[in-house]
């Protein structure tokens, strides 16, 4: 389906007022997403008092949210400058990530070059615009300060993983310690990882009180709720630990680490979506959603991006309410875009993150 057309809902994301849209611009540049992710014209979620008779009401029926997603890719597609348009729009949102054990300063130095300039300027110029960011560089505490150096003069935020990432099985105090080390270090985002166990044995009051304590100790630092779904067991786990998660004041919530089995998938990112938008009906809050882990084909981010515009609308489209958690998913945009304008593909080395 070629859909270049207002009423199927595909068409690039809306704008805020942070960057005009005009008639004039070509529609690659009308897809620009205002720069510095963090900045947000909304309150943030400050949580409720924690209710289970809600978030054990949450259901999930499995087959029919795996019937609807298989469905999805089909249903949603965007072509020639319109898909041009919805891949810088990704490119807005994407936590440019590394999570090795051999990171190195060098190494983040090079991710942050890349977060400062995604896209080879004359790609860039061919399709309207003069400047673009990703949403965030996301790196292990000890990467902090190299990228806070590197991204210096920029409003691109530093995130952080933080409470024994990736399985979050050290001693709470230090967790909660970690967090206050990442934000006194320079981070504005920390990805917290929950403790599954909390989770798996319906400790709800548990999984609360520790999201709760890890919002307090981010601060002004906005956090990240890092599920581990594929660890969860069931989608309906998935939908209450999303609530539970929100209600104890979790800015956005996350799929994955990107070390589990199973990472971001679309039945998953479904059940989370509703339940935010089950939350934003009740509460008035807007929390946001980062899929994470696995995602790196640029036709996957295009699929994320319809499910966002189509379950929660166009406001979700911006930075302050979705990234993308990934580590290579830049290099694929970016050899779509220059194919888009050229008409040849370049070999993906060609497009190395780092
Ligand atoms: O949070 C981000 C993920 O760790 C990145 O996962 P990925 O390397 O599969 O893109």
């Amino acid at each position: 389906m070629d859909s270049q057309t207002a009423e199927d809902g595909t068409q690039p994301p809306n704008t805020s007022a942070a960057n005009p849209t005009s008639k004039a611009t070509p529609p690659a540049a009308q897809s620009a997403a205002p720069q510095g992710a963090t900045h947000s014209d909304l309150p943030r979620n400050p949580g409720i008092a924690l209710d289970l008779d809600w978030a054990l009401g949450l259901e999930a029926n499995t087959s029919a949210i795996e019937r609807c997603c298989a469905s999805l890719p089909g249903r949603r597609s965007v072509k020639k400058d319109y898909q041009a348009a919805w891949l810088l729009k990704a490119i807005s949102l994407i936590d440019l990530t590394t999570l090795s054990g051999d990171d190195t300063e060098a190494r983040v130095r090079r991710l942050c070059a890349k977060a400062r300039q995604p896209v080879r300027a004359d790609i860039l110029s061919a399709l309207g615009m003069d400047s673009l960011t990703t949403g965030a560089v996301c790196v292990y505490h000890d990467m902090i300060p190299a990228a806070v150096r590197a991204l210096h003069g920029t409003q691109i935020p530093v995130a952080a993983v933080s409470t024994g990432f990736p399985a979050g099985l050290s001693p709470f105090h230090l967790r909660v310690e970690e967090i206050r080390e990442s934000v006194r270090a320079g981070a504005k985002e920390i990805d917290i990882v929950i403790s599954r166990r909390h989770v798996l044995s319906g400790n709800w009051q548990a999984l609360y009180d520790e999201m709760k304590a890890f919002r307090e100790a981010c601060g002004d630092a906005h956090v990240k709720a890092i599920l581990a779904t594929g660890e969860l067991g069931t989608l309906r786990n998935v939908a209450r630990a999303s609530m539970i998660c929100m209600m104890a004041g979790a800015d956005f919530i996350k799929t994955s680490t990107g070390k589990e089995g199973v990472n971001a998938t679309l039945p998953v990112s479904l059940v989370m979506i509703r339940a935010i938008r089950d939350y934003y009906e009740r509460t008035g809050f807007h929390v946001g959603y980062k899929p994470a882990g696995g995602i790196s084909k640029a036709k996957d981010a295009l699929v994320y991006l319809s499910l966002m515009k189509e379950e929660l609308g166009n406001r979700w489209l911006q930075p302050d309410l979705f990234r993308f958690g990934a580590s290579s998913l830049l290099g694929d945009i970016e050899r779509q875009l220059e194919h888009h304008v050229t008409g040849a593909y370049s070999a993906g080395y060609r497009h190395p993150m780092a």
